[in-house]
C-alpha cells in the first residue's frame, strides 16, 4: 500500500520530525518559507497531512491547493490563530499544536523583558554607545522599579503563565493577580489571586499577557487599559502583538501613563524599521523568539510529527486542538 503523504511547509524544520516520520509516510518539503513556495509545492502534490510551521496563514486558498483528501494539519506552535479553524471544522480536518513544550523558554523570555524592561535596559545601552554614562555618581541616576516585593498581574494563567508565574516566586514577589474566564485550581496552587481586569491593571506593578489571541482578547490593551495601569507600571507581552493596540501603548508610553514595556510580540512581524517603538527608549524588544531555544524547537517538532501520525492513523493527537 501506498504511504500516505506529508507536506512539511518550512524548510527549517528540525530533523527529529523527518527521522519520526521516516518509514510511516512520505514526506515532501516546502521550497520556502513563503506562502507562494508552499502554494507551488503543494499544487498537485495530493498530500494527505500538513505540518505547518510560521507565520503563513491556513486559508481557504491554501486548502484548496492542498485538495479534499487533506484531513490531518500539526501546527509547530501552541498559538493557531493563523490557522482558520472554522474552515478545518468544516472540512472535518483534525489539529493539533505544541501546548507545554514550550512553556519553560517563552516564561524564560517573559522574564528577561520584565527584568530588562524594568531595569531601563535599552536606554542604558544607549547611554553606553552614546558617551552619556556620567561619570560621577548621582544616586538618582537611571533607577528602575524592583521586581521583589511587587505586585504581578498575569492575563491568562494558562501553562505559560503558569510558568511564569513559577518562575515569579523565585524572583519574591508580593502578590501574584491573575484573569481570565475563570479562578482555575492551579492559582490556589501558586498562591496566585483571580481579580478582574480593572483590579489586576490598579494593582499590578507588572502586568504579563500570558492569553491567546481570540476575538476577545484582541486589541484588548487599548487606552483604556494603560490608563488604569500604574504610572510606574510595566507591561510584558509573550503573546501575540494583537492583543496590544501598539498606538496606544505609544502614545501610553510617551506620555508617561506607564513606565515601561518589554515585548517579544508586536505588530506587525517583522516590525517595521521605522516603528515608533524602536525610538523609544523604555521599551525592550525581542524578535518573537519565545520559544527559540534548540531543545524546545526540537520538542515542538516531535511533538508535531507525532500528533500528525496519530492522526493519519485514526487516533486521537497527543494534543488535539478543540475545533
Ligand atoms: O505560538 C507559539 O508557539 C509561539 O508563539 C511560536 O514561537
Amino acid at each position: 500500500m501506498a504511504l500516505k503523504k506529508v507536506f512539511i511547509a518550512n524548510p527549517s524544520v528540525p530533523r527529529v520530525a523527518y527521522n519520526i516520520f521516516e518509514n510511516f509516510v512520505e514526506v515532501i518539503t516546502s521550497s520556502g518559507y513563503d506562502r507562494e513556495s508552499i502554494i507551488k509545492g503543494l499544487s498537485g502534490a495530493n498530500v494527505d497531512a500538513l505540518f505547518w510551521a510560521g507565520g503563513v496563514k491556513l486559508d481557504k486558498e491554501i486548502l484548496d491547493t492542498a485538495g479534499p483528501q487533506v484531513k490531518v494539519v500539526g501546527t509547530m506552535s501552541a498559538g493557531y490563530n493563523h490557522i482558520d479553524t472554522a474552515l478545518l471544522k468544516a472540512k472535518g480536518i483534525v489539529l493539533g499544536n505544541t501546548p507545554r513544550v514550550l512553556d519553560d523558554a517563552v516564561a524564560d523570555v517573559a522574564l528577561l523583558l520584565a527584568m530588562s524592561a524594568s531595569r531601563r535596559y535599552t536606554e542604558g545601552r544607549r547611554h553606553i554607545e552614546e558617551g552619556t554614562w556620567i561619570n560621577f555618581f548621582n544616586t538618582q541616576w537611571m533607577l528602575g522599579q524592583d521586581i521583589s516585593g511587587s505586585t504581578v498581574g498575569i492575563v491568562g494563567l494558562g501553562n505559560i503563565g503558569q510558568a511564569i508565574a513559577k518562575r515569579l516566586k523565585g524572583f519574591g514577589v508580593a502578590k501574584i493577580l491573575y484573569t481570565g474566564h475563570r479562578e482555575k485550581p492551579e492559582g490556589k496552587e501558586l498562591g496566585a489571586q483571580f481579580v478582574n481586569q480593572d483590579t489586576l491593571n490598579r494593582e499590578s506593578d507588572f502586568i504579563f499577557l500570558a492569553a491567546p489571541l481570540t476575538n476577545e482578547t484582541n486589541q484588548m490593551c487599548n487606552a483604556d487599559f494603560f490608563s488604569k495601569m500604574k504610572k510606574t507600571g510595566i507591561i510584558v507581552n509573550i503573546s501575540r502583538g494583537q492583543l496590544i493596540d501598539q498606538a496606544a501603548l505609544i502614545k501610553a508610553l510617551k506620555d508617561g501613563e506607564i513606565f515601561a514595556a518589554g515585548l517579544d510580540v508586536m505588530d506587525p512581524e517583522p516590525l517595521n524599521r521605522d516603528s515608533e517603538l524602536l525610538k523609544l527608549s523604555n521599551v525592550v524588544l525581542t524578535p518573537h523568539i519565545g520559544s527559540a531555544t534548540n531543545n524546545t524547537r526540537n520538542a515542538m517538532a516531535e511533538l508535531t510529527a507525532k500528533n500528525i501520525l496519530r492522526g493519519l492513523g485514526g487516533e486521537e493527537m497527543f494534543t488535539p486542538v478543540k475545533l
